[in-house]
């Protein structure tokens, strides 16, 4: 069990380098660290296969070259560990996460969202990034066979309707202007949070 009830779920999605790391962090960044967490499914996932090969978690969790050289092989680790319990990763990247809103920075399979959905039907928006491949490329991504055309990256590409679509090819202005709804909806369902932590401030509680 986690230690509070989330008020809102920001699921994200995107493909390599699409910039979820980076719209995630500015959301983050945004709304405050006391109110809003940065939760990766990939981060036990990395953690667990960094210390059974004797591999660096940091530079793991990264955004640089020694990730992607490990990726093909955490891809069918990680797979062989979902096919025995599909939850696996979303229980423990939830596990002691206290702030009201959740930013769940990197679903990558049906069975990612349907976790989620299915613990937290009330509090859940599914979110994509998007950016061109010409973008895409400019970041480091180069198409890699058995990881671009497989389901860690292709999973949600069908089948789901996104609540929300951001688009990321660089334009700040234009980047800003499309998190703003997703902003006043993270302030409208932490409002009760918020003014409840003022009170207990100002009551020097
Ligand atoms: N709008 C932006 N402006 C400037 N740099 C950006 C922007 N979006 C992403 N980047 C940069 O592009 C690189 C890739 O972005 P990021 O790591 O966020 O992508 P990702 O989708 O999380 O990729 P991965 O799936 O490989 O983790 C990073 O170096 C990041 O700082
Ligand atoms: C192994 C894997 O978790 C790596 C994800 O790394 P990142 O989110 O791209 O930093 C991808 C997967 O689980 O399919």
């Amino acid at each position: 069990m986690t230690a509070s009830e989330p008020k809102l779920i920001l699921l994200f999605s995107g493909k390599r380098k699409s910039g979820k790391d980076y719209v995630t962090d500015l959301i983050q960044k945004r709304l405050s660290p006391q109110l809003c967490c940065i939760l990766r499914l990939s981060a036990p996932l990395k953690q667990q296969y960094a210390q059974e090969h004797g591999l660096d978690y940091e530079e793991l969790l990264g955004a640089g070259q020694y990730k992607e050289e490990h990726r093909a092989e955490m891809i069918r680790w990680g797979e062989r560990r979902r096919q025995q319990d599909p939850g696996f990763f979303c229980r423990v990247a939830v596990c002691g996460a206290s702030q009201p809103v959740w930013i769940v920075s990197d679903c990558r399979r049906m069975s990612d969202l349907q976790w989620f959905w299915s613990e937290y039907p009330q509090q859940c928006a599914s979110v994509r990034v998007e950016a061109s491949e010409q973008t895409r490329a400019q970041r480091g991504w180069r198409f890699t066979a058995g990881i671009d055309d497989a389901e860690s990256e292709c999973g949600l590409d069908q089948g789901v309707d996104f609540d929300w679509t951001i688009r990321n090819d660089g334009d700040v202005t234009f980047l800003n202007r499309q998190l703003e709804g997703l902003l006043s909806l993270a302030r409208e369902r932490t409002l009760v949070h918020q003014c409840t932590q003022d009170s207990i401030q100002s009551n020097g509680l």
